[in-house]
């Protein structure tokens, strides 16, 4: 268990373009999803395997298949645009959904949907948002995953700060948290520095 920073220089490379206030909402998009799986392929590197029997043109032999099911969780809304991204190399994964957003006021979760897959409990889960911030929305979606049965948690996300990597770790010592960069610290607003701004704006053209 552990916390991953990615600093393969491809994914350090489109993150240059996600942190640049002038990037459209089309390469956002499109350089997010780019990210997520590269970071799929990573944080993948665990999953069990199982051998199976197969019949190749020439004879029978063993290979080997992912033994667990595996499920992508985004929170939204910003969860949402890693999907695309994670789903090219997870082809056969299940997606669930998880609404909370964060009060910008209190910073506290605010649940508001959630539609599980229903042998989410068995899964392997990749819990996704670009942002962990003050790491009250990553705890909150952690917890009900729990709650729900789920035993096997990574969290995926683009830009971590220092203090939400400290307060996922104390609560859920038991989740990887792979993130492609490590900032700084929280703002004033509780906004992460050098960051990227709000993500979910970003992505949706909201702002
Ligand atoms: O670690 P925290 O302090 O909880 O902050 C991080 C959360 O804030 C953002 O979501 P936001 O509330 O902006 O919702 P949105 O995805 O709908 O924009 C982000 O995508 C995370 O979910
Ligand atoms: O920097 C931040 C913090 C929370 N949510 C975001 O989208 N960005
Ligand atoms: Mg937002």
């Amino acid at each position: 268990m552990g916390v991953f920073e990615m600093n393969h220089p491809l994914i350090q490379h489109k993150l240059s373009y996600l942190r640049n206030k002038d990037t459209d909402t089309k390469i956002f998009r499109e350089t997010l999803n780019e990210i997520a799986g590269l970071m799929t392929y990573e944080a993948t590197k665990g999953l069990r395997l199982k051998e199976v029997e197969t019949e190749t043109p020439i004879m029978k032999t063993t290979t080997k298949v992912l033994a667990d099911p595996v499920a992508i969780v985004p929170i939204l809304r910003a969860g949402l645009g890693m999907v695309e991204g994670m789903v090219t190399f997870l082809p056969t994964a299940r997606v669930g959904h998880i609404g909370v957003y964060r009060n910008e006021e209190t910073l506290e979760p605010v649940y508001y949907y959630c539609k599980l897959p229903v042998d989410i409990a068995k899964s392997k889960v990749f819990l996704v948002d670009p942002m962990l911030a003050t790491g009250g929305s990553a705890n909150y979606a952690i917890d009900y995953l729990k709650q729900k049965g789920v035993k096997d948690i990574s969290f995926l996300c683009i830009i971590a700060a220092p203090e939400g990597i400290e307060r996922v770790q104390e609560a859920h010592p038991d989740v990887d948290i792979y993130a492609a960069s490590i900032d700084e610290g929280l703002n004033e607003k509780s906004y992460i520095y050098p960051g990227l701004g709000d993500a979910g704006d970003r992505i949706f053209g909201t702002k």
